[in-house]
């Protein structure tokens, strides 16, 4: 029983990683499974080996809503509370609660460990997690709760081993810019604000969804073409972002290679990168300044080009890269005499959820009759 399994469940792929527990894990498998359900994917982890000699399983969970910021072990108590939270994330949560059964129908007993993109936030200050709507709503945990907060997680620890504490507790903004992109303002080591908001939709656009809207577009659009929720929901989820504005791909290194003969395309890059540039704006004044801004994720880690043009209006506030460093994808991207440091830092949200994992599972065998997830009886992994 010495193997972490990790699941990181996306809206078309899952990712996994295993890990050997240990003083320090040990990674010894990583990849992901594209666009397939559940089921399949637990028949796919089984027949690579992963699923051997496990010591727990641990999952993102996108949402975790008002009561849930830390990691914890999964019970049939937490399900029931997780499926209620499952229409506010349509496109990670379903999939990742099937994963969790999925694996507790197939390894029986063996601990489960769900950790929450909201938890990271937990401390955002109430003037930047107050939405102004009537305060019954409030009261019931509508409100701002931010995403990606594993990513975060990993970052800001990664920028302290890298770069020492007072840069880590200085004034930073992390880019975690992705399939979803968003931003996260944190000082002294804790969240002041962030881009998403009381559902990954919200924030910037992003590769299918739309971020943030003028509310009244939608109300709109239910009055001229009786939308409704269904179909207001794949609109603003899976038919807009880069995807709707290029009308052809979600794929910003698609449309990158397009963009010189797709005018559609180049528009759809242009508004991606003014909406972060402009949102970095927002998130440095939230801040009171800027000392570093990191990117990471798929487009943060891999394309020089957005950053360059994320960045090229920025300079008024110190923000300035280095031509050659930033096309070479260094660890310091920005010039030496800039204010800002700015930083590119690949993401490891698996990492993230194995430490958590590792954190809870000794503490929880597998005994019988505990009330972990699932008491099916089969064959043990
Ligand atoms: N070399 C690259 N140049 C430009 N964009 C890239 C590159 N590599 C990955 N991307 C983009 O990163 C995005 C996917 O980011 P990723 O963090 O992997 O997403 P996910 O949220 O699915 O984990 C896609 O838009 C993809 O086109
Ligand atoms: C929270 C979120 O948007 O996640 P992803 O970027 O993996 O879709
Ligand atoms: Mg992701």
């Amino acid at each position: 029983m010495s193997n972490i399994l990790v699941l990181n469940a996306g809206s078309s792929n899952v990712k996994f990683a295993a890990f050997r527990a240990g003083a320090a894990l040990h990674e010894t498998a990583r990849g992901k499974v594209e666009g397939t359900g559940a089921a399949a994917v637990v028949e796919q982890l089984e027949r690579s080996g992963a699923l051997r000699d496990l010591a727990g399983v641990g999952h993102r969970l996108v949402h975790g809503g008002p009561r849930h910021t830390a990691p914890a072990l999964v019970t049939p108590e937490l399900m029931v509370e997780l499926e209620e939270l499952k229409a506010l994330d349509p496109t990670h949560l379903p999939a990742e609660l099937e994963l969790i059964e999925a694996v507790a129908a197939r390894c029986p007993g063996v601990p489960q460990v769900a950790c929450f993109d909201t938890g990271f936030h937990r401390d955002l200050p109430a003037i930047a997690r107050t939405l102004p709507i009537p305060r019954r709503y409030l009261e019931q945990g509508v409100r701002r709760y931010g995403f990606h907060g594993l990513s975060y997680e990993y970052l800001l620890a990664e920028l302290e081993r890298i770069a020492g504490a007072e840069a880590a507790h200085g004034r930073v903004i992390f880019a975690h810019l992705g399939s979803g992109s968003s931003l996260a303002a944190v000082r002294n080591g804790t969240c002041v604000d962030t881009t998403m908001g009381f559902t990954p939709t919200g924030g910037l656009v992003m590769g299918t969804r739309s971020g943030d809207l003028d509310p009244g577009v939608l109300v709109h659009l239910m009055r001229s073409e009786g939308l409704g929720a269904e179909q207001i929901d794949a609109l603003i989820n899976r038919e807009s972002g880069l995807r709707g504005l290029s009308g052809t791909s979600s794929d910003l290194r698609f449309l990158l290679a397009n963009e010189d003969k797709d005018p559609r395309a180049a528009e759809a890059v242009a508004v991606y990168c003014y909406q972060v540039r402009k949102w970095i704006g927002a998130m440095a004044a939230a801040l009171g300044g800027l000392d570093t801004l990191v990117f990471s994720g798929g487009i943060g880690e891999n394309a020089p080009e957005i950053r360059a043009r994320i960045c090229a209006g920025l300079s008024f506030f110190g923000v300035q890269l280095a031509t050659q460093a930033n096309a070479a994808g260094a660890p310091v991207v920005s010039a030496r005499i800039a204010p800002v440091v700015v930083r590119v830092i690949p993401t490891d949200e698996e990492l993230t959820i194995a430490r958590a994992a590792q954190r809870l599972l000794p503490a929880t065998p597998p005994a019988e009759g505990t009330r972990e997830w699932s008491t099916r009886s089969r064959t043990p992994c």
